[in-house]
């Protein structure tokens, strides 16, 4: 295996880290939860702030084209998301988008009412399931869940909708988008992939791979900033038929008509609700640049190979062996991140932090480490190896300051 620094002289990426304000003697493996700030975040959030609104006033919704914001994002993102024009927007949060997208989806697949998911997905999108399932009744819609390993089979004539979320956000396993995608029309069931986990990291073939629905989120991978706003991708083959419940005036064909009865945009904007959030939509728009000139595919081979390098750190370290890999480490099965279990992971997780390497925990028992590479180097990895050793060789982390929970974690 080459060295760190053999590793960091040949990375085409190596450069982009100064693009990032990252605090000194900081090692960030959490980008997959909230994204450190690019520089041109903080100067767009200036210019936005001090220009655009404190001088420019409500010109600026012409002038500074805040009212085109949803469809300018959603246009940089979609490249990374394999989308053509005209299929992704910005707004609202992915729980909200979820919610629109599904009650759109059951409503272009009549006679049949179940949402087919994951037990373990991530909470919001069965609980966004289980609230859409009061509003409509459960003659209309009913949520099901599977294990991983059940999903296939479970793919039935009763399904309306496959929802899915690419990346699980604890064990970092990776669905194959296309071949499941495949497996669901192929018994008439519509598909909604949430790729919280892998918009910025993984490359993607929406498009290609037929897809009907998809959200994601600003704020993870995409460096957006706390609260980001999300994105969502409609398939243009669906745009014309759909339905989504919030019919708000920015989704209207002519908002600014200020007609009393709602008419549908055509286009991907019908999914806009209301008033865009321009302060945190801008800084989005702004981080995005980050990848205006870099390859997706880039990027995912210096993600898997900063977390192989960790991995094999960890497995090559007596004073590590308590931690059990909980990821998968087939290239073609994970996302970005790796989870270990261990008893005292929360603890664990906070001596570290107080070492200066950041990584998060997920109850009950998950250490979570995120291989976001636009900002992180082999030497990094090695540095945070190093200190995870130490903390548990010298178990540090029974310390009772690093045993107090803290609300969110
Ligand atoms: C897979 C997944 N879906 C959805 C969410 C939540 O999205 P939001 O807070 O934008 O509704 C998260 C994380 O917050 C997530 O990890
Ligand atoms: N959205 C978050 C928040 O507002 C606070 C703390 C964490 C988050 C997260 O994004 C959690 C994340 N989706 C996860 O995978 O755990």
């Amino acid at each position: 295996m080459p060295s760190a620094e053999e590793l960091d002289a040949t990375d085409p990426l190596r450069a982009k880290r100064q693009q990032f304000h990252l605090p000194p003697g900081t090692i960030y493996l959490d980008g997959n939860s909230l994204g450190p700030m690019p520089l041109a975040a903080r100067e767009r959030a200036r210019e936005v702030v001090e220009q655009q609104w404190a001088a420019d006033l409500i010109t600026s919704w012409n002038q500074h084209a805040w009212i085109d914001l949803p469809e300018t994002v959603g246009e940089k993102i979609a490249p990374l998301l394999g989308a053509g024009p005209g299929q992704v927007i910005c707004c609202d949060s992915i729980s909200v988008n979820l919610f629109k997208l599904l009650a759109a989806a059951l409503r272009l697949n009549p006679g049949r009412n179940r949402i087919l998911s994951q037990q373990d997905n991530f909470p919001t999108d069965l609980y966004v399931s289980q609230g859409l399932s009061q509003l409509l009744g459960h003659e209309n819609c009913e949520l099901v869940t599977v294990a991983k390993n059940e999903i296939e089979s479970a793919l039935g004539e009763d399904i309306a909708v496959l929802l899915l979320t690419q990346v699980n956000f604890r064990s970092g396993y990776a669905h194959d988008i296309q071949r499941m995608t495949e497996l669901a029309h192929a018994k008439g069931i519509l598909v909604v992939w949430d790729l919280a986990h892998s918009a910025g990291v993984m490359p993607l073939e929406l498009d290609r791979w037929n897809v009907d629905f998809a959200v994601g989120c600003g704020y993870k991978y995409l460096n957006g900033g706390p609260g980001a706003p999300a994105f969502l991708y409609a398939a243009k083959t669906h745009q014309g038929e759909l339905h989504q419940p919030i019919a708000g005036w920015m989704g209207h064909q002519n908002p600014f008509a200020f007609d009393s009865e709602y008419q549908a945009s055509g286009d991907i904007k019908q999914f806009l609700a209301g008033t865009p959030p321009i302060l945190s939509m801008s800084v989005l728009d702004a981080a995005l640049s980050v990848y205006s000139d870099i390859a997706i595919d880039d990027v995912r081979e210096k993600s898997l190979g900063l977390a192989d390098f960790f991995a094999l750190r960890v497995a090559q370290a007596p004073e590590l062996s308590s931690l059990k890999l909980a990821s998968p480490l087939d290239h073609d099965q994970r996302g970005g991140q790796l989870a270990y279990e261990h008893d005292h992971a929360y603890a664990i997780c906070q001596a570290l932090i107080a070492e200066g390497v950041i990584a998060d925990f997920r109850s009950p028992n998950i250490l979570r480490f995120g291989f976001s590479p636009l900002y992180l180097s082999y030497q990094d990895i090695a540095v945070a190896t190093a200190r995870l050793g130490k903390i548990l060789a010298t178990e540090q982390f029974l310390q009772p300051e690093f045993n107090r929970k803290n609300k969110v974690t």
